[in-house]
């Protein structure tokens, strides 16, 4: 419980119109998630307006609202607590209404395009290995120790999170591993954390819709390097940076603290040499002053999933995690939902479902199954409606040179014409396709039952873009859809000589 007087000094200007005791017992932005003494944040979203829900919230109890509007109407005995600008008030007043989780726990950050979700779980197998409590937030769930709880965005807008923090920090976590999204660096989701290790995986095309300009989603994810060094009541904070990328140096620039480097082609801190890429995993050396060499037979493959472990290891060693517990968890780590996950349906040819849904992510996964398959490479994927759209025609160039056979399909078209997102990704593939077999089946489940039609023994079918999701978004709402059940129903129909419309 904090006095609305006491949220108000907080915010230069604010105003508080009607009685001015009240006290808050907690704050939400959504009117579904109201209770009795809640203070309403009314936000003018992107599809609507947070004012038009103040009733809503009334009805649920909500004794105040927080607003920018001054000609709001309220119902009667409804406090206003009127700020010049909402994002600002709520980065000072949230984290203070918690009384600053992120100060009792230490905090592990990590940006980047790709494998943000992956290195957050390596890193929470090493802590938790270590002997540490440990929270997750990020794009599959959130995770406290074992039990864990639905999730909307990768990284909560600051309201969420604020109040999952002050959750995690009550029910005695010593670390929170989250991943930072650079939506939410833009918007400030993760004001009032004072990050101990901040982790920069990498830097490719993805979110042009939202940052338009490469440059200026660079400089979103260096923000989380501004957080890291910003003084507060923490000591030994780290940047943990990939310098093969070309955007590590920016990150480093902005990085006012220790500085812990990794790579496979530059010198660098931490380095992984002699890497070998097999079927079944990765065998490569650790290098590192700490610990000298140690030698690694992982359980998951391709030479991305390398440079995830060395940002995880980056992440322990700047924690002074011991390097037999980092070693004891790589040697016995099998895999995260949904990353290049095998399905095992009793079949005689291999299939993967995975999360690649960047340029790049398709084509390391591409690159990493050419290195594996047998014989031809079935590529099922799509790209996301009301996402960049310019990476389409570039996934679907990277699919059609990579794969043998391509099955375009949907990915989650949200409000878009799933046709009129197969039209930009195929422009993409017939600029490449040559003579490669070549299909377009808008659903999703009837491409997946495609593919594994076409799938001769010793052939890898690999469905991209959708990994742990079990969920699909339609113009018409969201529909229960899973790659992994479906490639399973597509082996078990093929078996019995069904097709797809038998066995949904
Ligand atoms: C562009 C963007 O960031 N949008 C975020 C924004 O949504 P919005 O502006 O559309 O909100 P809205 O739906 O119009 O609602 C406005 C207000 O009305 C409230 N409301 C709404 C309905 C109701 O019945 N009652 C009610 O009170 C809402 O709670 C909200 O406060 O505020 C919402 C609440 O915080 C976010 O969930 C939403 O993220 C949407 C779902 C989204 O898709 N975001 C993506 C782009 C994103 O942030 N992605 C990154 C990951 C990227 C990556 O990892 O690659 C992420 O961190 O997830
Ligand atoms: N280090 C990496 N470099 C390039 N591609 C990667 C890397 N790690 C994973 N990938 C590819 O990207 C996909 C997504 O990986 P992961 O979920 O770990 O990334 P993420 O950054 O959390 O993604 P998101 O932004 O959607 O949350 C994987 O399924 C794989 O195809
Ligand atoms: N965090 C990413 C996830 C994309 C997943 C893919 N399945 C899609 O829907 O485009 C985004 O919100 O852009
Ligand atoms: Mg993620």
């Amino acid at each position: 419980m904090k006095s609305i007087c006491e949220l108000a000094r907080l915010v230069d200007g604010a105003e508080i119109i009607g009685n001015k005791e009240i006290e808050i017992a907690g704050i939400e932005h959504d009117s579904r998630k109201v209770g009795k003494g809640t203070l309403f944040v009314c936000i003018p979203g992107v599809h609507v307006d947070g004012h038009q829900f103040i009733r809503q919230a009334a009805v649920a109890g909500a004794c105040a609202i927080l607003t920018t509007r001054r000609d709001v109407e309220v119902p009667d005995g409804m406090t206003i607590l009127l700020v010049p600008e909402l994002r600002a008030a709520l980065d000072a007043m949230v984290p203070y209404f918690y009384d600053y989780p992120a100060r009792s726990m230490r905090i592990i950050g990590i940006t980047g395009t790709n494998g943000k979700t992956t290195t957050s779980y390596i890193t929470r197998a090493i802590l938790r290995h270590a002997g540490y409590k440990v929270g997750l937030i990020g794009t599959i769930q959130i995770m406290m120790e074992e039990e864990v709880f639905p999730i909307h965005n990768t990284t909560p807008d600051v309201v969420e999170l604020q109040h999952t923090l002050a959750i995690m920090r009550d029910r005695g976590m010593d670390y929170v591993v989250m991943e930072v999204s650079s939506h939410a660096l833009d918007q400030d989701r993760v004001a009032g954390i004072e990050f101990d290790t901040a982790v920069f995986t990498n830097l490719t095309q993805d979110h042009l819709d939202y940052h338009k300009t490469l440059e200026n989603y660079m400089l979103a994810k260096a923000k989380l390097f501004d957080h890291v060094s910003e003084p507060g009541v923490k000591q030994g904070k780290t940047a943990v940076v990939n310098v093969d990328d070309a955007a590590g140096k920016t990150m480093l620039a902005h990085a006012d603290c220790a500085h812990l480097t990794y790579a496979i082609r530059q010198p660098a801190d931490l380095r992984a040499t002699d890497v070998h890429v097999l079927a079944g995993g990765a065998n490569f050396t650790l290098n590192h002053d700490s610990f000298g060499t140690m030698p690694l037979q992982l359980h998951i493959t391709g030479i991305f999933n390398v440079y995830n472990v060395m940002s995880a290891v980056g992440a322990a060693l700047a924690e002074h995690v011991s390097p037999e517990n980092i070693a004891a968890v790589l040697r016995t780590f099998t895999s995260v939902p949904g990353r290049f996950e095998l399905v095992k349906a009793g079949q005689d040819f291999s299939i993967i479902v995975d999360y690649a849904h960047t340029p790049d992510g398709v084509e390391n996964v591409l690159r990493t199954a050419r290195e594996i398959a047998k014989k031809k490479i079935i590529a099922v994927f799509g790209c996301g409606g009301d996402r960049d759209r310019t990476k389409r025609p570039i996934m679907g160039r990277l699919a059609a040179k990579l794969a043998d056979v391509v099955i375009a399909t949907s990915d989650n078209p949200r409000s878009e014409d799933p046709e009129s997102i197969l039209d930009e990704v195929e422009a993409g593939v017939r600029e490449t396709i040559g003579d490669k077999h070549h299909e377009r089946i808008a659903d999703r489940r009837e491409a997946i039952f495609r593919a594994v039609e076409l799938a001769e023994p010793e052939d890898l079918v690999i469905i991209l873009g959708k990994g742990h999701e079990n969920y699909q978004i339609l113009k018409d709402g969201t529909i229960h859809f899973d790659d992994k059940e479906v490639a399973c129903e597509a082996v078990a129909a093929r078996r019995e000589g069904k097709g797809c419309r038998h066995s949904s």
